[in-house]
């Protein structure tokens, strides 16, 4: 069975849409990096921290409400934060430091680690680049797995404890995405056996992203990360509780910002969540601001079933007869749809839309 990584082997990307600039060495922001001001997306019009108190919902997972609230959070928005999730705090501590260790180095240094141009892992600018004319105020180390080959270039000898803990993060992460992937089923009233979840657990495909949105001389014109939706089924994002910058999309009320909580993970539905709710739940379009102030670095782990796993709307969710629980999307094998989004980003829901 294909990896994840040999997913993305046919769609290979030029080198510069890989090496990310040596932030270090800019004093503003080049033209390449500076988005069009007219444009709806542009992050100036869209500007706003303060202004609006909106908050995503903070879930207790000790809570008995748990699981209600974890659905209905899903169903309304797509987001929410957890607590009491069960990660020690001094892991996120650690990655968080190993994080920084790395992209603290000098340019030269972190491209050791370089993303091959048809690889899925290592360093580079984000895989959304080549949709957008402009370059994102951002550099990410995307692991699948241990990091070993890639931080051993880095570090010859001194490699082990960063693999040590991106390894155990990504064990514990796993655990946690199974758990919750088991909530929101239970709200969904969908038996195990009705997504086969033996198998969907069994070679789960799993990222890791290590994310760096340097400080940015003039926020206002830059990106850190444009507008898209996450592919898999879930994402866990750790952010610093110091670092503003992650918006979502809200119908009606346009880009409003997630404030990080001090211990809180952030969850999100992806693409593939979407499509086995039958849209019930939102794949939620997020994107991250720059800062002048701060250099914010988060942890994205996503999670999503076995490349071979055929996804589409539950059955338990399409069966009765009425319209409105008709399948609104084709099945599709996890590899194709991660293929299709490599190719089609925000085109490739659409593209097996039914309805
Ligand atoms: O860094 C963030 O706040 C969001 C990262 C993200 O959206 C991603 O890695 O897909
Ligand atoms: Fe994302």
């Amino acid at each position: 069975m294909a990896t994840l990584s040999e997913a993305y082997t046919e769609t290979p990307l030029h080198l510069q849409h890989i090496i990310p600039i040596d932030f270090d060495s800019v004093e503003e922001v080049p033209q390449s990096h500076s988005w069009p001001q007219s444009d709806d997306e542009s992050p100036r019009r869209m500007f706003n921290l303060d202004g609006d108190h909106f908050s995503i919902p903070a879930i207790d997972l000790d809570s008995p409400d748990a699981i209600e609230m974890a659905g209905h959070a899903c169903k309304i928005m797509g987001i929410f934060q957890v607590t009491n999730h069960g990660i020690p705090s001094s892991l996120l501590r650690e990655i968080e430091s190993q994080a920084w260790r790395f992209f603290t180095l000098p340019a030269r240094a972190k491209v050791k680690a370089l993303r091959s141009p048809s690889g899925a892992t290592g360093y580079g600018v984000a895989r959304i680049a080549p949709f957008f004319n402009k370059f994102m105020w951002h550099e990410g180390f995307t692991m699948m797995g241990s990091p070993l080959e890639h931080a051993r270039e880095v570090w010859p000898h001194g490699y082990r404890k960063f693999c040590e803990v991106m390894e155990d993060y990504q064990d514990k992460m796993k655990a946690l995405s199974e758990r919750l992937l088991a909530m929101i089923l239970k709200y969904l009233g969908i038996s195990e056996h009705d997504v086969d979840w033996p198998r969907l657990r069994s070679n789960a495909c799993t990222a890791l992203q290590l994310n760096s949105y340097p400080r940015c001389p003039d926020p206002g014109q830059a990106m850190g990360l444009a507008p898209h939706t996450d592919t898999l089924l879930l994402t866990i994002l750790h952010q610093n509780h110091s670092a503003h910058g992650l918006q979502v999309h809200r119908e009606g009320r346009g880009w409003v910002p997630v404030f990080p909580m001090n211990g809180a993970l952030v969850v999100n539905v992806g693409d593939m969540l979407h499509i086995m709710s039958n849209a019930m739940f939102p794949s939620v379009v997020h994107r991250v601001i720059p800062s002048e102030n701060t250099h914010r670095l988060t942890v994205g782990y996503f999670y999503g079933p076995p490349t071979d796993f055929h996804v589409g709307p539950i059955h338990g969710l399409t069966q009765t007869s009425g319209q409105e629980d008709a399948a609104r999307f084709r099945s599709i094998t996890v590899k194709d749809y991660v293929q299709m989004k490599a190719k089609n980003l925000d085109k490739a829901l659409s593209m097996i839309r039914i309805r």
